[in-house]
C-alpha cells in the first residue's frame, strides 16, 4: 500500500510502531498497528478516546500488546495447545486496502499463514481485518478464509478494551436469558443464567456468555455506548479486578479501574471451515 494513497488512511507510526491511521472527514480517527493487527485508538468525531491501553503495554515481535482490540485466533485463551489466545496477536501483518467511501476511513490489513504458524497448526488461511470509522461509529469486521486443502476449525475473538470511568459503577445491558460460562478465579458456581437485564461489576470478572444475539448497551454517567455482533455468538465479559491486575505485568496495579473488556468472541462452537470456505465476524461499536 503506497503511503500517499488516500489521505483518510496512511501509513504512520505509533510509538514507534508501524501503524495505519485513518481518519474520516468528520474527525473520527482510529489507529491500528500492524502488529497483530491491533486497533489501539478510536476517538469518534467530537469525542474521546474509547479504548484503554495500558502504559506498561510491550510492543514489538513476540509481544502480546495489553489493551486495545486484540485479535484471536485460532484458540481463545488456552483451551488448545496454541499459544494463549493463538497465533495472530503477536505477529505482523500487512496493511493492504484503504479507502474512503461514504464517509468512511476504511482501512484493511491481512494476515497469511506462514512457517512460523504452521508449526504450531498445520493449515493454510488467511485472515482480513477491515476497519471502518465515521461519526460515533467504529466497525471491525474478521474474516477468515481457508486457503488450503484440509478442512480445519477455530475460535476467534476481537478482544476490545472499552475505556469506562470506573468498572464498579457501569452497567451493560443485554444480556438477560443467555448461559454463562463463569470463569473467574473465586467463582463458586461455573455455569450460570443471566436473570436480570443488568449486569454491575462487583470484583473480578471472566464470563463467556453464549448466543447473545443482541446488542448490548453499555451505561455510565454521561455515557451511552452500544456494542452489536455478528457471526461472534459469545460475548466475553472480562476485568482482572484489584487481585487479578496485580498479577499482570503489563497493567499498572490500578488500570483495572479503567477499562471492561467486552469481547466479540466465537468460542463454545468454533466455526468450521471447509477449503476455500471463508466465515465473517463483525464487531460494531457505537460511542
Ligand atoms: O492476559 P491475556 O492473555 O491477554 O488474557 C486476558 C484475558 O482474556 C480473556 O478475556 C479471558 O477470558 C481471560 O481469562 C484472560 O485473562
Amino acid at each position: 500500500m503506497s503511503e500517499d494513497l488516500n489521505p483518510a488512511v496512511v501509513l504512520g507510526s505509533f510509538l514507534g510502531q508501524p501503524a495505519l491511521r485513518l481518519r474520516a472527514p468528520d474527525g473520527a480517527s482510529a489507529t491500528v498497528l500492524l502488529h497483530g493487527g491491533h486497533v489501539v485508538s478510536w476517538i469518534p468525531a467530537g469525542g474521546e478516546e474509547q479504548l484503554y491501553l495500558s502504559p506498561s503495554a510491550n510492543y514489538g515481535a513476540g509481544a502480546a500488546i495489553r489493551g486495545g482490540v486484540p485479535v484471536i485466533f485460532p484458540q481463545f485463551n488456552e483451551r488448545g495447545p496454541l499459544p494463549r489466545h493463538g497465533l495472530v496477536r503477536t505477529r505482523s501483518w500487512q496493511a493492504t486496502e484503504s479507502v474512503l467511501r461514504a464517509g468512511h476511513a476504511i482501512g484493511v490489513l491481512r494476515f497469511t499463514d506462514d512457517i512460523a504458524t504452521r508449526v504450531h497448526w498445520p493449515y493454510r488461511f488467511e485472515l482480513e481485518l477491515t476497519v471502518s470509522l465515521a461519526g460515533k461509529e467504529l466497525d471491525l469486521e474478521l474474516a477468515v478464509t481457508n486457503t488450503g486443502d484440509k478442512p480445519f476449525s477455530f475460535q476467534a475473538a476481537l478482544h476490545t478494551y472499552l475505556r469506562c470511568i470506573d468498572p464498579t459503577k457501569l452497567q451493560v445491558e443485554g444480556l438477560q436469558g443467555c448461559d454463562f460460562e463463569d470463569n473467574a478465579p473465586d467463582a463458586t458456581h461455573k455455569t450460570g443464567q443471566q436473570w436480570g437485564d443488568v449486569l454491575t461489576l462487583a470484583g473480578p470478572i471472566d464470563r463467556v456468555y453464549r448466543q447473545v444475539n443482541r446488542a448490548l448497551t453499555l451505561r455510565e454517567i454521561g455515557r451511552k455506548a452500544s456494542i452489536a455482533m455478528q457471526g461472534f455468538d459469545d460475548v466475553v465479559i472480562w476485568n482482572p479486578g484489584e487481585s487479578g491486575a496485580a498479577k499482570i505485568a503489563d497493567l499498572p496495579d490500578d488500570d483495572w479501574q479503567h477499562f471492561l473488556c467486552i469481547e466479540a468472541a466465537r468460542i463454545a462452537e468454533p466455526v468450521q471451515l471447509a477449503p476455500g470456505e471463508e466465515w465473517a465476524g463483525m464487531q460494531h461499536l457505537r460511542a
